[in-house]
């Protein structure tokens, strides 16, 4: 098709003739208001990556550079900022990149985001639980959350950094305490369970990975990481034996990192693949594409905990449905509770964290 005609085409789709222009301005201030995007608003969005210039944060920018949906990306850090950005800076990709270096720059760079991705924060050494980042990773996490809620109250926010069953309640109550809290915008990011998942199981079955979905429910640690293997797709059938093997590595993915890494951090590389699948799939949700759906920690009353990891559909506003767990067979079962257990007292601390 000729250029111009496709142009005409995407812009008829934007501005549909049949809403003359007052009423589109309308539409989208209202949408808008309410935190979702309207069509017609903006062909990209505005990314901002807190942490850009980490382990993780430096190919996660990388990635999002390369993604035609980002106009505007937004690298913050307290150390290396300008480095990576100018690095960054000179891929010949259409997102404009700006970097922001230390605490002053941050609002600045957080202002007018629709999108904020969160890798910030220690990560882990061999013999360490990702509970025991909590210390660190808690007041980071808090810090950049009252920032978000001051700056860019209606962006949908995506936390990385670790331990994400605490993070994720932390900045809750922080946007909860701001009034700002909009539990369809805040996600934990547990889509690295769900490609490691992918992996292993088509190892096991001698399929291609690109053609496995595994839902991975419960949370971002251990036992709390709950496949479920029943519902994989394609269909497959397991013995019992390669249940409890794929279960305990999915379960062990981190820790298998980091023992490889031997004191020189976790997962980086899957991370920022994983970050940037599941920040496509939000923008893509934001857009306005249809059936976009990926597990992720969110609050959620699909148990009676407030927040849980489950499949979820992404759309205009964020989260659009969280969907329940599905028939789960005896193994499940037994899992789901020693998960909720487990998850209990890390939401507890992560909520006693801010209101103390
Ligand atoms: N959710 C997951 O599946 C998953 C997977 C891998 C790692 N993680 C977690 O992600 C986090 C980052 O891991 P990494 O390997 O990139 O670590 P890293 O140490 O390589 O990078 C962290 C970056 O955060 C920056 N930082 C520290 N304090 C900050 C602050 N207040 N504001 C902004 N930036 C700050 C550091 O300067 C550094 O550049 C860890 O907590 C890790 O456990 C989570
Ligand atoms: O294991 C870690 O500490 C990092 C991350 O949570 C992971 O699953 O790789």
């Amino acid at each position: 098709m000729d250029p111009n005609q496709r142009i005409a085409r995407i812009s008829a789709h934007l501005n549909p003739p049949n809403l003359d222009d007052q009423v589109q301005i309308s539409l989208n201030s209202l949408l808008n208001r309410v935190g979702c995007r309207a069509k017609g608003g903006s062909p990209g969005f505005k990314v901002a990556i807190l942490g850009a210039a980490g382990g993780i944060g430096q190919p996660l920018a990388m990635l999002m550079k390369m993604n035609p949906l980002v106009s505007v990306l937004h690298l913050y850090d307290v150390a290396n900022a300008p480095g990576v950005t100018a690095d960054i800076s000179h891929m010949d990709t259409s997102a404009i990149v700006r970097g922001f270096l230390g605490q002053s720059q941050l609002e600045e760079a957080l202002t007018g985001m629709d999108l904020v991705v969160i890798p910030a924060g220690v990560p882990r050494k061999p013999g360490m639980t990702r509970d025991d980042l909590f210390n660190i990773n808690a007041g980071i996490v808090r810090t950049l959350s009252e920032a978000i809620a001051k700056c860019c109250p209606k962006a949908v926010v995506n936390i990385i950094s670790n331990p994400v069953n605490s993070t994720v309640p932390i900045a809750a109550e922080v946007f909860k305490k701001a009034g700002t809290f909009d539990p369809k915008k805040l996600m934990g990011v547990t889509m690295l369970d769900v490609v490691r998942a992918n992996t292993f199981v088509a190892e096991v079955m001698s399929l291609d990975p690109r053609e496995v979905d595994v839902p991975v429910v419960g949370g971002h640690a251990g036992v709390t990481i709950l496949p479920l293997l029943s519902q994989v797709k394609p269909p497959c059938s397991f013995t019992q034996k390669e249940i409890e093997y794929l279960t305990g590595r999915i379960q062990n993915g981190g820790t298998e990192v980091v023992e490889a890494k031997a004191g020189a951090g976790s997962a980086t590389l899957s991370m920022a693949y994983a970050a940037v699948k599941f920040a496509d799939a939000c923008l893509r949700g934001l857009r306005g594409d249809a059936n976009i759906v990926e597990c992720a920690f969110v609050a959620s009353h699909v148990t009676e905990l407030p927040f849980f990891a489950s499949k979820v559909r992404l759309g205009r506003c964020g989260i659009d449905e969280v969907y329940g767990l599905g028939p789960l067979n005896e193994y499940e079962r037994m899992g789901l509770e020693m998960a909720k257990k487990e998850l209990s007292g890390s939401i507890e601390k992560g909520i006693t964290f801010v209101k103390k």
